[in-house]
């Protein structure tokens, strides 16, 4: 892996407002994203899931998967990594973890306002961890719709502060039994969930991979947490994708498409706690928790 060549100024970083940004989608972004994440993967008539991708039955809208939302954090740094008291190479960058708040049902086309902010700064020594959160409304309403925090691992860029007293800043509060096996990635999975508006090269590339210390692309975090997320939608919510409320993860290792995915997940009270592994080398790569609205008294 190539050595970061980091400069951080943690007081210049964290005095910088970033701007609002604005985007929109509609139902077809939105179900671009739902076969990325392997909806109708290995049925194309599946009960629970064809409704995120079609018209079902003639249903009116398309329905929204709760982890679409995750994607309106991608365009938070309209400058890229241009941040005063910041160089980073973003080549070393990995996605760390993703906390998602959905306050309101997720309309199926929406134009958006992004509020963006950095939520936190952290020296690990070998690594710094920034948060960046995103809050998104629809455009001419005041209501929040949803709020995404993101979290980068960037490897290289740690021992900025003093190392008896690591500098660590956060502007929010810290705070059995069902298994379920997830419809494999496929060996195309980064590249159609890439569609879905996260180019990074880092998931198609095989020279920039390699730069990055991995020995071809690596699936996006988005996408594995997209797969979890949908296999507790099926088992728990009952295929209702408006039960969730919040959607935890972080994420612990790597995933190559093309592996399998097994998510397992435990019911305690309204949260869900999950765990996602790579069958093929039983490796732990995601673990977080969901909490969810209510369960339906037929469960
Ligand atoms: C300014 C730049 C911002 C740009 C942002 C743009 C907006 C948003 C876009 C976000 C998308 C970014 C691009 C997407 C990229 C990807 O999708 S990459 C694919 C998904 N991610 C991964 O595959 C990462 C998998 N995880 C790992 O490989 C490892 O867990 C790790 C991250 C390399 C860390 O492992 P390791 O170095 O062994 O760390 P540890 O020694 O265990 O721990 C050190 C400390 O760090 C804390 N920590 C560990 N893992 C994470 C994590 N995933 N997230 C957050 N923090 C983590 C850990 O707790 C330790 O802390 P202390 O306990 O305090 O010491």
């Amino acid at each position: 892996m190539a050595r970061s060549d980091s400069e951080f100024n943690p007081d210049l970083l964290l005095a910088h407002k970033l701007p609002e940004t604005r985007s929109s989608y509609n139902e077809r972004d939105v179900a671009i994203y739902a076969l990325g994440i392997g909806a109708c993967g290995q049925d194309a008539v599946d009960s629970d899931e064809l409704k995120f991708v079609y018209h079902e039955n003639g249903q009116e809208h398309i329905q929204v998967l709760p982890t679409f939302v995750s994607l309106f954090s991608l365009g938070s740094l309209t400058d890229g990594l241009d941040l005063p008291g910041f160089k980073y190479d973003p080549s070393l960058l990995l996605h760390g973890q993703q906390y998602i708040e959905v306050y309101r049902p997720l309309p199926s086309k929406a134009s958006l306002i992004n509020k963006v902010s950095l939520a936190g700064l952290q020296d690990k020594g070998k690594a710094a961890i920034l948060e960046i959160e995103t809050r998104s409304y629809e455009q001419g309403s005041d209501e929040l719709l949803c709020m995404n925090r993101t979290t980068v691992f960037l490897r290289g860029a740690g021992g900025f502060s003093n190392s008896s007293k690591p500098f660590s800043y956060k502007n929010y509060p810290s705070n059995q039994g069902l298994a379920v096996k997830i419809p494999q990635t496929q060996p195309s999975s980064a590249l159609l969930y890439r569609l879905s508006g996260d180019y990074n090269p880092l998931h198609s590339d095989p020279n920039v991979a390699k730069l990055a210390g991995f020995p071809r692309p690596i699936l996006h975090g988005l996408c594995t947490l997209g797969f979890a997320i949908k296999a507790i939608i099926k088992c728990i919510c009952k295929g209702d994708p408006s039960a969730v409320k919040t959607i935890s993860g972080r994420f612990l290792a790597t995933v190559f498409p093309g592996e399998t995915l097994i998510t397992e997940m435990w019911l305690q009270g309204l949260r869900v706690i999950y765990q996602t592994k790579v069958k093929e080398r039983n490796k732990a790569v995601l673990s977080g928790y969901v909490d969810i609205r209510g369960l339906s008294s037929s469960l």
